[in-house]
């Protein structure tokens, strides 16, 4: 009896800790790490609700750049930062001070962004994260890798669904999904984004957010490709219909809810970069169907495609889980085997007939 109420008062304790710790993060500002395109369009969407933000980028230039000119003239030209937002020099003296870390650089560089924050970061400050790959090499989820470099007592989350940096910049209509395990921190992070032209939704699911926001990724290249290749819209919705079957196989096998693949984070973004030109991933598959080579392709597009990084992870952890993913594997082919797009195409259509669905067994 002892021992319950000894239990429940240790949980009582650090719910009024978290409290605190949640509380804080919104009274605190926020530090985002990464002045690319969706760190400095994240940013602003939240210093236009009054949040004090802080933005920091890598490249001093750059940064010394965007304090004169009010603006992300590289990623975001002619949209005037909001009154709320500063680019800060001293990113070590601003992990100290902030009440939330947001890190947004691409996935190759995310370990060591965690690595940057640990010795400095306040115990129990939140870090969140609109990353969208897998660890590379290992193809971990970004997750796992920050509870194993942050360790337990902050809580985290992810930031994903259909959201181009340059229209949520330009403040035009956009929903995404806020995931975390901690469900004050969701809340309260959701609520730093959302506006009347922000809407901002929240779960638990943690894991099919992630594995919806990687594999999407993959699947808008091969979307890009075919449409390169001139194959029309009956592939291209072909595609995007039996990528979600892919999407959902893994993403069934790793444990995450179904549901959350037939919202934002998954379907919502999934379509969202596998038809309009502004996605860099699709950009890259429609230069290589056009002819390039994937060394051309990724050279003339020119920034970040984490489809590029994420294939290879997304395979390996397909065959750990013993799921077939056709179209990444097709993916995989073209990026790293030097496969001729057209001869993938004949491979997919080739496989054995199959059912879509087949009656339940009584
Ligand atoms: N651009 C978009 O519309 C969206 C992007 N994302 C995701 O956000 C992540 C970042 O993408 P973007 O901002 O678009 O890329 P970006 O190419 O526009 O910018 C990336 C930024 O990260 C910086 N960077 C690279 N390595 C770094 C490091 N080690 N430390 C600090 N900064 C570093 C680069 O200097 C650059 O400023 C990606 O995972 C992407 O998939 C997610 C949703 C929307
Ligand atoms: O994730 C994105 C929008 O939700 C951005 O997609 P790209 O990285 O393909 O440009």
């Amino acid at each position: 009896m002892r021992d319950k109420l000894k239990k429940q008062e240790q949980k009582r304790r650090i719910n009024i800790q978290e409290t605190a710790v949640s509380e804080q993060a919104n009274l605190l500002p926020t530090l985002v790490l990464g002045a690319g395109a969706w760190g400095t369009a994240l940013a602003m969407a939240m210093a236009r609700n009054g949040h004090e933000t802080w933005l920091w980028g890598r490249d001093k230039l750059h940064c010394a750049e965007m304090q004169t000119s009010r603006e992300n003239a590289k990623y975001l030209p002619g949209i005037a930062f909001p009154d709320a937002l500063s680019v800060v020099d001293d990113v070590h003296k601003a992990i100290q001070n902030c009440g939330h870390v947001l890190i947004s650089v691409p996935s190759k560089a995310f370990v060591e962004s965690l690595q940057m924050i640990k010795p400095v970061l306040a115990a129990r400050t939140p870090v969140s994260w609109a990353t969208k790959g897998l660890a590379p090499d290992t193809g971990e989820l970004l997750y796992d890798v920050a509870r194993s470099v942050l360790g337990e007592s902050h809580p985290l989350a992810v930031i994903s669904g259909p959201s181009f940096a340059a229209e949520v910049a330009a403040n035009l209509p956009t929903a995404f999904t806020v995931a975390s395990e901690d469900g004050d921190f969701a809340k309260q992070l959701a609520g730093l984004f959302h506006s009347p032209t922000l809407r901002v939704y929240t779960t638990y699911d943690v894991l099919g957010v992630q594995i919806g926001g990687t594999v999407k990724n993959v699947l808008a290249i091969s979307a890009g490709i075919s449409d390169g290749l001139g194959y029309g819209a009956n592939a291209r919705a072909a595609l995007i219909t039996r990528g979600m079957a892919e999407i959902r196989r893994l993403a069934a096998a790793l444990g995450a809810e179904t549901e959350t693949l037939f919202g934002l984070s998954g379907i919502g973004d999934l379509i969202l970069t596998c038809t309009d030109d502004q996605s860099r991933n699709r950009q890259l598959g429609l230069a290589i169907g056009r002819g390039l080579s994937v060394d051309d392709a990724v050279k003339f597009v020119g920034k970040t495609v984490e489809g590029m990084h994420a294939a290879r992870e997304v395979m390996l952890r397909a065959r750990q889980a013993d799921i077939e993913m056709p179209i990444v594997e097709q993916v995989c082919k073209i990026l790293f085997e030097g496969y001729d797009p057209r001869e993938s195409v004949q491979a997919l259509l080739c496989r054995e007939q199959k059912a879509e669905l087949t009656p339940p067994v009584n």
